[in-house]
């Protein structure tokens, strides 16, 4: 049976709540910014009106004091210009670092929540994503946004000199915006598949890296590389094109700018010969006109910046839309470790066939269940939707009557311990790693790694529980790796601890130390649900589940369940050798077939 998850695939483009709230947050300082950006553009009326001053006043009177007094108050007001325009970039800055400082913290928890539902989409670019969208705030991309909304002042004071300079004005600034529009049309599309492709490149590589060792090993180095290469080479080109094409803008629209500015000087001439304009404002006019043209041009030069924030920004809402927030709930008592489900049928992310297909089960405080079966059974499945963090797609997973998925993560985590199939440590000492990094309890650290059987192993590392383990526990070998996250799992006594093939790197003295800590938690009233290919660890099980394809193929009290692996017509698919085997023998040819 195939099923299709309800899950929407398009890009979620509606803004997120709490991108609103934060943008909410700095509304104040963009209206500075606003206010700063009114007198800055005013300001800049300071040089023309001089120029104007200059020629028409001062030149033609010759002057001297007034030629000192106009230089005096010019001096000052782009004195007061400079100071307001620092104070801009000031806001700016700190909207940026306001704005990070609101998200940064969500977007990192919603990476991970994608990486649980999305294993494929695992990758650090939202944080990266976050940093563009803060160098845009504060670059000068948005300023030529706040003064875009100026040039027409300028435009319209271009025309009170004189309407043919107006005209002229106006014209150039159409072409440059002209030039910005076939800019994006041109570059837009391979800018972003460059990106895209940019990303997928880097993912692979980080997931490529990860795997070293084997890749190295077996000589694999040169097939990933090519693959690699090939990606690295899509984006090269769709860069080179999309770059060539911009460079080209670049340089018509600074040979245009040029042409104008010596145009509209022509222009003034001309209509200085005319006798209708002053010999002044030829300058003022030219000045003016660059001054319209400004904003524009930031624009296209920016347009880079602009089109990558704004693909950062998209992808950014998608995934806050894609990973809502955690409901505040109210904190719930430590559960008593009462496990039930019921029809749970589980789709993993990214598959579209059921690894679950109507397992229901119960488990009171203190039980202790062995899972076994074959590979692909769906063994390890049931563990993560056990502890909640693959969703069911049908049926319901409870603790303490609670569905789980309703627990607020936070909450139910320290009453939840997770020992899964690939161990991993997080860099950080032992200690820090056992208490999973809250505030370190040194009794709680203990008495967690007694009850694992580790303490006298953690004792034995060069600085005991304060030896640093490295990023992904490498410092350890396997069978340590392995102990140290037991006695995570079984950190501040946990009412329900799911275990993953917990014994699949330890040797003849850790399973002993294993099944030590499983009566320890089963006596302690704690419920334990263990994953075995193993057959020893079935000595301390209450309940044996034997999954085959996904469905419950035996459920019950370990002596009964094991007893029929005696009597061979009971399990049709098992090898019929498995008939005259002892029951641990059986289990171990199960979980082979
Ligand atoms: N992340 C995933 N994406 C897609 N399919 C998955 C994923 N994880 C598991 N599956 C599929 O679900 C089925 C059950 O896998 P699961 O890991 O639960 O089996 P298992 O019994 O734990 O096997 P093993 O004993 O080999 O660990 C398999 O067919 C597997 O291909």
């Amino acid at each position: 049976m195939a099923l299709q998850p309800a899950m929407n695939n398009a890009p979620n483009k509606k803004m997120p709540p709490e991108l609103r709230l934060a943008l909410k947050k700095v509304r104040g300082a963009f209206i500075a910014t606003a206010a700063f950006s009114f007198f800055i553009n005013l300001l800049l009326f300071v040089s023309p009106l001089y120029m104007l001053q200059v020629y028409d006043r001062v030149l033609t009177s010759r002057s001297v004091p007034t030629l000192v007094m106009l230089t005096i108050a010019a001096f000052g007001a782009l004195g007061v210009m400079a100071l307001l325009e620092w104070m801009r970039s000031r806001v700016l800055v700190r909207v940026g670092v306001r704005l990070d400082e609101e998200l940064n913290g969500r977007i990192f928890s919603s990476i991970f929540k994608r990486t649980v539902n999305q294993p494929g989409a695992a990758s650090a670019q939202p944080l990266r994503d976050l940093d563009t969208v803060r160098e845009f705030l504060t670059g000068a991309g948005l300023l030529a946004l706040f003064d875009g909304p100026w040039a027409p002042l300028f435009l319209a004071v271009a025309f009170l000199l004189h309407p043919l300079i107006g005209l002229l004005s106006l014209f150039g600034m159409v072409l440059v915006l002209v030039l910005a529009l076939a800019n994006n049309w041109f570059t837009q599309k391979s800018l972003k598949r460059a990106s895209d492709v940019s990303t997928s490149a880097t993912g692979y590589v980080s997931s490529s890296l990860r795997n070293g060792e084997a890749l190295t090993a077996m000589g694999m180095l040169p097939q990933i590389r090519e693959r690699w290469a090939l990606r690295h080479r899509a984006v090269l080109g769709l860069q080179g094109r999309a770059s060539d094409t911009a460079g080209m803008m670049l340089s018509i629209s600074k040979t245009l700018r040029m042409a104008l500015q010596s145009a509209v000087l022509g222009l003034g001439a001309y209509l200085v010969i005319e006798n209708q304009i002053s010999a002044g404002m030829i300058i003022a006019g030219s000045i003016i006109m660059g001054r319209a043209l400004q904003p524009v041009e930031m624009a296209v030069g920016n347009w880079r910046n602009m089109i990558n924030a704004k693909a950062a920004y998209g992808r950014l809402t998608d995934l806050l839309n894609s990973t809502p927030a955690d409901r505040d709930t109210m904190p719930l008592p430590r559960p008593a470790g009462r496990v039930s489900l019921s029809q749970v049928v589980a789709v993993p992310p990214g598959s579209r066939l059921p690894a679950l297909r109507g397992v229901s089960l119960n488990l009171e405080p203190g039980e202790v269940l062995g899972v076994i079966g074959p590979s692909a059974a769906g063994k390890s499945t049931l563990a993560r939707v056990m502890i909640g963090v693959w969703p069911t797609f049908q049926g319901s997973v409870r603790l303490d009557g609670s569905d789980i998925s309703h627990w607020d993560r936070s909450l139910l985590g320290p009453y939840l311990g997770y020992l899964p199939q690939d161990v991993e440590l997080f860099d950080g000492t032992v200690a820090e790693n056992i208490c999973r990094f809250t505030e370190v309890d040194p009794d709680k650290v203990i008495e967690a790694a007694t009850k694992a059987g580790v303490h006298e192993l953690i004792q034995q590392l060069p600085e005991g529980y304060n030896t640093p383990i490295g990023a992904g526990g490498q410092t350890l070998s396997g069978g340590q790796r392995q102990r140290v996250a037991l006695a995570r799992a079984m950190y501040d006594s946990p009412s329900l601890v799911v275990m993953d093939e917990p014994n699949a790197s330890l040797d003849a003295e850790g399973e002993a130390a294993l099944t030590a800590a499983i009566r320890a938690m089963r006596e302690n009233g704690q419920t334990v649900v263990v994953i075995t290919h193993k057959p020893s660890l079935l000595s301390v099980v209450d309940k044996v589940l034997v999954l085959r394809g996904g469905l419950v193929e035996m459920l019950g009290p370990r002596d009964e369940v094991l007893a029929k692996f005696t009597r061979p017509t009971a399990v049709p698919t098992a090898p019929a050798s498995a008939g005259s085997a002892a029951p641990a023998a059986s289990v171990a040819s199960l979980s082979k077939a």
